[in-house]
């Protein structure tokens, strides 16, 4: 009898329900019927053949002889197989067959589940792998060999220790403990995957254990395209809903003078590359306006202009201001921000007051720019990006390197167009052109008719030095024309303003109205100063926007200002 192949029966006499039965079991693969002996009988049952005598049977085909009939007719032939050690049944030792037929019907059902579960696992897009409880792979499903390029040739029937002892099938079988979402790379394919694993206990006995993993290569790299889009996204919402853009051109700058000129020209020329431009020139002078001008006049003009003003910010919040920094790169850091290196990309980063920048910072700057990316603070992951700067600085840069506070690797990076703005007292013949127009906008920002200077007061404006160049300019022209009742403004107004930026104070000084200490006459010039700051940053407050006020009022920048408060230790 072959193993598994159903047992060959001989049913010895002819009786129906016993033959109904046999039928029953034939159909359901647990015997094979050779036939029925009966000598009285020739009616065939179903396709079962009846055998009237037992001469053409072949004694080796059958397994089992069941008498259900009368013994004595066959006597011999039975005594024959009997002596031949057949199994002879009968009607009450048929229970015997029936429970090789209850277990062979088991047999069937587990097998029928066993392929199904084998179907699904070799069906399953996850990597499946088991090792038995000495270790030793048993089984692997072709994704398996898929995902790890690996053949079953080569895993099955090797120890887990041998081919993959730091896996998470073999953490699972030596510590008996399952294993979850255990991150490797296959060897084999160089694929990302992401396993669980689990010891098998059966009835409380260790049996093996089985290790379920993914390819997750494509995942990782789709969540991270995501994730850059999103973040791109970011940005592109950033730039456009904080308005980073410039907003002057080069007709805003105003002046005939050949001082004027040179400088305009130049920046016209720098609009047209992305070379760096660094733009030198006393508080005042108009090197912001210059470097909007070069980014407006610019192919990339529809681009972010996003301005770093190094002094202003607290040195300790720029580095965080510049890369941006993730989400739990420090307390407060709530939500991921984005730098305003990767809001200018594209566009212009406008760094103002570079001479301010601390040393250390300094070297990261370098090598944003030498290598156009950087990492957010807290972040691993590199940032491309690729934006025009602009710096712009009042100090003597030079001075700054000999004294060791200024990068000369970093001041060559920036100083490859040098653009230089000239004071006002250098272009005294533009100052004319500047009255008229600064008191149109002047004018028009605080909503007053067009008012006019006299030759005189004008000729008193064109000759005074202008240390703050024009910034104070402006502030001096916004307050006559405050103070001044007539569209005219009096000769005698302009003097005593020029007289009280001189020194010679007038007592009526409209600026005064902040008082003095009595005796301010006898404090030294800094002293005076410093108090000045301090009471107009009293009147003013303390916030950003107070801050502006103030030095909009003192006739200085924001960064003066921000250099004078740390100065004079006014906070
Ligand atoms: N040539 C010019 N024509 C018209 N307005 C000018 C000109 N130059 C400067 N201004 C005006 O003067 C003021 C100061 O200019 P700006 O802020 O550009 O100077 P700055 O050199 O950057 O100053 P700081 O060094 O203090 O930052 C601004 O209101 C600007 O519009």
């Amino acid at each position: 009898m072959a193993v598994g192949s159903p047992m060959s029966l001989l049913v010895v006499g002819y009786q129906k329900d016993m033959l109904d039965k046999m039928v029953e079991w034939k159909n359901a693969g647990i015997v094979s019927l050779v036939g029925v002996l009966d000598s009285s009988s020739n009616q065939p049952y179903q396709d079962i053949p009846i055998f009237n005598s037992a001469d053409p049977l072949d004694e080796q085909e059958i397994d089992i002889i069941l008498i259900v009939g009368n013994e004595e007719t066959f006597h011999k032939e039975i005594e024959n197989w009997r002596k031949n050690n057949k199994l002879i049944l009968s009607a009450k030792t048929l229970w015997v067959l029936d429970r090789v037929a209850m277990q062979k019907r088991e047999i069937q059902i587990l097998t029928g589940k066993q392929k199904f579960y084998q179907t699904i696992l070799m069906h399953s897009h996850e990597g499946v792998q088991y090792v038995d409880s000495k270790g030793i792979i048993r089984f692997i499903n072709p994704s398996f060999s898929r995902i790890t390029n690996v053949s079953s040739e080569e895993r099955l029937g090797k120890h887990i220790e041998d081919v993959s002892p730091n896996g998470s099938l073999n953490k699972a079988y030596k510590t008996r403990t399952p294993v979850f979402g255990y991150k490797s790379s296959s060897v084999g394919s160089n694929v990302e995957t992401v396993a669980n694993a689990a010891p098998i206990f059966v009835d409380g006995k260790f049996i093996g254990a089985v290790a379920t993993f993914q390819d997750v290569t494509e995942i990782k790299y789709l969540t991270e395209k995501l994730m850059e889009h999103e973040q791109e996204q970011k940005v592109i919402n950033q730039q456009s809903s904080d308005g980073y853009e410039s907003k002057f051109s080069i007709d805003h700058i105003i002046g005939e003078s050949e001082e004027i000129k040179e400088p305009v020209s130049l920046a016209k020329r720098a609009s047209r590359t992305r070379s760096t431009v660094l733009i030198t020139g006393e508080s005042g002078t108009g090197k912001e306006l210059f470097a909007h001008a070069i980014h407006t006049e610019s192919k990339n003009h529809d681009k972010p202009f996003v301005t770093v003003n190094c002094a202003a910010i607290p040195e300790e919040l720029l580095e965080s201001e510049l890369f941006g920094y993730e989400k739990g790169a420090f307390t407060n850091a709530i939500k991921q921000k984005v730098g305003k290196f990767e809001l200018a990309n594209g566009g212009t980063l406008f760094l103002d007051e570079i001479g301010e920048m601390s040393l250390a910072l300094q070297v990261k700057l370098l090598r944003v720019l030498q290598y156009r990316e950087f990492e957010r603070v807290g972040g691993l992951k590199k940032v491309h990006v690729d934006f025009r700067i602009i710096a712009a600085t009042n100090a003597d840069l030079e001075k700054l390197i000999s004294e060791g506070k200024f990068r000369e690797d970093l001041y060559y990076r920036l100083n490859v167009i040098r653009l230089e703005v000239p004071p006002l007292r250098k272009r005294k013949k533009d100052i004319q052109l500047l009255v008229q127009d600064l008191m149109d906008k002047i004018a028009e920002r605080i909503g007053l008719n067009p008012m006019q200077l006299t030759n005189k007061g004008m000729s008193m404006l064109c000759e005074y030095e202008w240390p703050g160049n024009i910034r104070e300019l402006e502030n001096v022209l916004e307050r006559l024309m405050n103070e001044s009742s007539a569209s005219v403004i009096s000769d005698s107004l302009v003097l005593k303003h020029i007289q009280s930026l001189i020194g010679v104070t007038s007592s009526q000084d409209e600026v005064d109205s902040i008082t003095y200490p009595s005796d301010n006459s006898l404090l030294p010039l800094k002293e005076v100063e410093k108090e000045y700051i301090r009471k107009t940053l009293n009147h003013y407050g303390h916030s950003l926007e107070s801050k502006k006020k103030a030095a909009h009022s003192l006739g200085i920048s924001i960064s003066t200002l921000y250099n004078k408060i740390r100065d004079y230790h006014l906070e």
